[in-house]
């Protein structure tokens, strides 16, 4: 089949060869029941492979379905996949299909199989060799035709040196490689990119579609994009909402990426409107007014911490939200700070209006409850040699919440 038919059909942009190869591969391969590992960094476009791979199978009237066995937490994924019986755990009320049975006669995606717990490893390889599974609590096996076509952004190789991926399974599943170029190794495919997501976007908000001047083009291409096509979606999609000038130079489209200080990728655009006191739309009033409303988000978080850090601050006297003026928004005219004032280029911390105690210093460095969030993610993941159960736990979040979190801020474990 041609390659450009697939990539229309699928919304594939690129024309770099790397790309074209595994576009390839997957064709070839389609149409065979083999097993299928793509492998390829977060964001590079794995998932829509495997969903070339069942369009183009002769499976394709049958289920397919994308499991994300990262997302899914270590007690439950077995479950999920094969089933269980009623009463087989606490909560098991009923009984339950797995994937592995719903899907019968289809394909299932297995994305982040290098998540995937040894113990569910072993149930995989029995289906992968046999069609066999057995639901958790039962001891009857049963039968299933599935294809499985798995992806990871790990080196599963090493995982398997680790002891942390079974060698058998890896070899079992490895039947087709497909490896999906990082962006920076086709640069050619990134203004196209790039110009297909300004254009999605301009559609979407109703705004001009943007342009990159020759220097910025530049310095898209050469970016890293650690985050790939998922990050420069994000990117694009920033400056489409963001930037007034449609034109963006090197200077406009350095403020979005994420060398500069968070605060400037956020809303550049505000920073050099504010220089000439001058909001020319509601939208960029709006997007001033949720910057000053996370600040002051911040400032509450912050006083919380405070008070449970030391209980004695907490006494009406030295806590009445009314005697604070946490910021002023540009909206109204009748706060004390008039909107022209209200630079965000030059943002002065907030400085609680609170002569018994001096949060200056500590405010300056809490500015964005991304960025400390982002670093308590990290810091737990390191404390608990990367495992994401524990880093959770430790977080008081659920492992799903952390693992979308990774990927929103882009965190390499
Ligand atoms: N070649 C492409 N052309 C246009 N959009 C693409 C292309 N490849 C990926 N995308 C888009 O980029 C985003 C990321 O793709 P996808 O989720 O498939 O990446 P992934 O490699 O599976 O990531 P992860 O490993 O984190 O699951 C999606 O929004 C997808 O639609």
């Amino acid at each position: 089949m041609d390659i450009q038919a697939i990539k229309n059909r699928f919304g594939i942009i690129g024309s770099s060869p790397a790309l074209n190869y595994a576009l390839q591969v997957a064709v070839q391969v389609a149409n065979t029941d083999l097993t299928v590992l793509i492998n390829g960094e977060s964001g590079v476009g794995k998932e829509v492979f495997s969903q070339i791979i069942h369009a183009l199978s002769a499976r394709k009237h049958n289920p397919f379905i994308a499991v994300n066995c990262g997302a899914i937490p270590e007690g439950t994924i077995d479950s999920e996949l094969f089933g269980h019986e009623k009463g087989s755990f606490t909560g098991a009320v009923d009984s339950r299909k797995g994937y592995f049975e719903t899907v019968n006669g289809g394909t299932i995606f297995l994305d982040e199989i290098g998540e995937m717990p040894l113990g569910t490893q072993a149930r995989l390889l029995r289906v992968l060799e046999t069609g066999e599974y057995i639901r958790v609590g039962s001891s009857k096996v049963q039968k299933t035709d599935v294809r499985v076509v798995a992806a990871t952004n790990r080196d599963l190789l090493e995982r398997t040196q680790q002891g942390k991926f079974r060698e058998d399974l890896y070899y079992r599943l490895n039947t087709v490689p497909i490896r999906v170029p990082a962006l920076r190794d086709r640069k050619e495919d990134i203004p196209l990119l790039f110009r297909k997501f300004s254009v999605d976007f301009s559609e979407k908000y109703k705004t001009p579609s943007i342009q990159l001047d020759e220097e910025a083009r530049n310095i898209l291409v050469n970016y890293p994009w650690r985050g790939n096509i998922r990050e420069l979606k994000n990117i694009a999609e920033q400056i489409s909402v963001l930037s007034s000038d449609k034109l963006v130079t090197a200077n406009d489209l350095k403020r979005f990426l994420p060398e500069q200080p968070a605060e400037m990728n956020r809303l550049p655009m505000l920073a050099s409107q504010q220089q000439n006191g001058d909001f020319t739309s509601e939208r960029d009033i709006l997007y001033k007014l949720f910057f000053d409303m996370k600040k002051d988000v911040t400032e509450v978080k912050k006083m919380f911490f405070d008070i449970l850090q030391n209980p004695s601050m907490a006494h009406a006297a030295d806590y009445h939200p009314e005697n604070h003026v946490l910021h002023s928004y540009p909206n109204t005219g009748e706060m004390n700070t008039p909107a022209t004032n209200t630079n965000i280029s030059n943002a002065q911390p907030i400085i609680l209006q609170d002569n018994k105690i001096d949060h200056h210093e500590e405010v300056e460095e809490t500015l964005s409850i991304a960025d400390k969030e982002k670093e308590l993610i990290v810091k737990a993941l390191k404390k608990h040699k990367g495992k994401r159960k524990d880093a959770a736990l430790d977080l008081g979040i659920s492992e799903r919440t952390l693992y979308r979190k990774l990927k929103e801020y882009n965190i390499a474990e």
